[in-house]
């Protein structure tokens, strides 16, 4: 098992920060503040962050960022990532000063997609207030919650996530999206935090380097405000309600300013991460879910 413990935040890009003051606020229910340099911070805890937005020429998402518990764990995790001479770039007192860390590295993928590995948080501990008084997040020790990212190649990107970083496999999903389609693997992966998966890979392009991510409330009905507040808004639904069969998450999900999708859940299960053999999810849901919808 691996020393990475969560997903502690994720970076996206904006070409106008206003958006996500909206989205993040007014659907969301976070606490967003506008930064002078043209991004934004998205608070969900007691953290200055969870998500956070950087001004460019594109809207998308960037980066994963992912924290160990201490410098012993960020050590042999850079150690693993040195010996499958993987390029590291070690990050600059302007960039462990924006993630509030008190060291950061930056790497990529097989696949391409950015991450960055950090421990020792060094910001605010003010608590969250949400300004449409939404009560909360799961997050804590489970990180900011899963992000599905485009993995291609498949088996190499795979290979790289549990022999490198350590994630173990919570599940794997052989995705057909249609009779006679070809096959789409989505494989489901858990950090030591035991939340189940803070990642998975997708055999799939996307341009806007996330499929989706999730985050989770603490209440079925804190889902059913914030689906209120999409319809209310106009946000594009990518997905009805529905309950995922493999971690049990009960989610809609809808379109970021970011061009990548965002689930809102609740009730996603936990695995022991030291006693799970990986499992085999049949279908997307158990019910709901609608995916045809994003089409709309
Ligand atoms: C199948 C599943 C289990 C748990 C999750 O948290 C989860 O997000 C999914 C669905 C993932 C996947 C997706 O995000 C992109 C669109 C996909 C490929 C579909 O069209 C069905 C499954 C969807
Ligand atoms: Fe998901």
């Amino acid at each position: 098992m691996g020393d990475i413990q969560r997903l502690a935040y994720t970076v996206a890009q904006t070409t106008d920060a206003a958006k996500w003051k909206h989205f993040g606020e007014q659907v969301l229910g976070m606490a967003v503040t506008l930064t002078p340099d043209g991004g934004a911070r998205i608070k969900m805890d007691r953290r200055d962050f969870r998500i956070a937005i950087e001004q460019g020429a594109e809207d998308r998402y960037l980066v994963s960022g992912w924290e160990t518990a201490d410098h012993i764990g960020f050590e042999s995790t850079l150690a693993a990532l040195r010996k499958a001479g993987v390029e590291i770039t070690e990050g600059s007192d302007e960039l462990r000063a924006a993630r509030c860390m008190d060291r950061v590295v930056r790497f990529r993928d097989p696949a391409g997609n950015a991450h960055e590995l950090g421990y020792g948080y060094t910001g605010g501990q003010q608590n969250f207030v949400s300004p449409i008084g939404h009560t909360g997040f799961k997050t804590g020790i489970y990180g900011v919650g899963h992000t599905v990212l485009p993995a291609i190649p498949f088996d190499a990107t795979l290979a790289f996530y549990k022999d490198v970083l350590g994630f173990g496999l919570s599940d794997v999903f052989n995705f057909q999206p249609g009779p006679g389609a070809p096959v789409m693997r989505i494989y489901f992966l858990h950090a030591a935090c035991g939340r189940h998966h803070s990642v998975a890979l997708a055999e799939m392009p996307m341009p806007s380097g996330c499929v989706h991510m999730m985050v989770e409330v603490n209440s079925m009905t804190e889902v059913g405000l914030a689906q209120d507040r999409a319809t209310k808004h106009g946000v594009k639904f990518m997905a009805t309600l529905g309950e995922h069969e493999n971690d049990r998450m009960t989610s809609f999900y809808i379109m970021t300013p970011g061009n990548f999708a965002l689930e809102y859940g609740f009730g996603g299960i936990s695995v022991d991460p030291k006693t799970w053999t990986t499992t085999e999810t049949k279908q997307v849901s158990i019910w709901g879910h609608d995916f045809s919808v994003g089409y709309r």
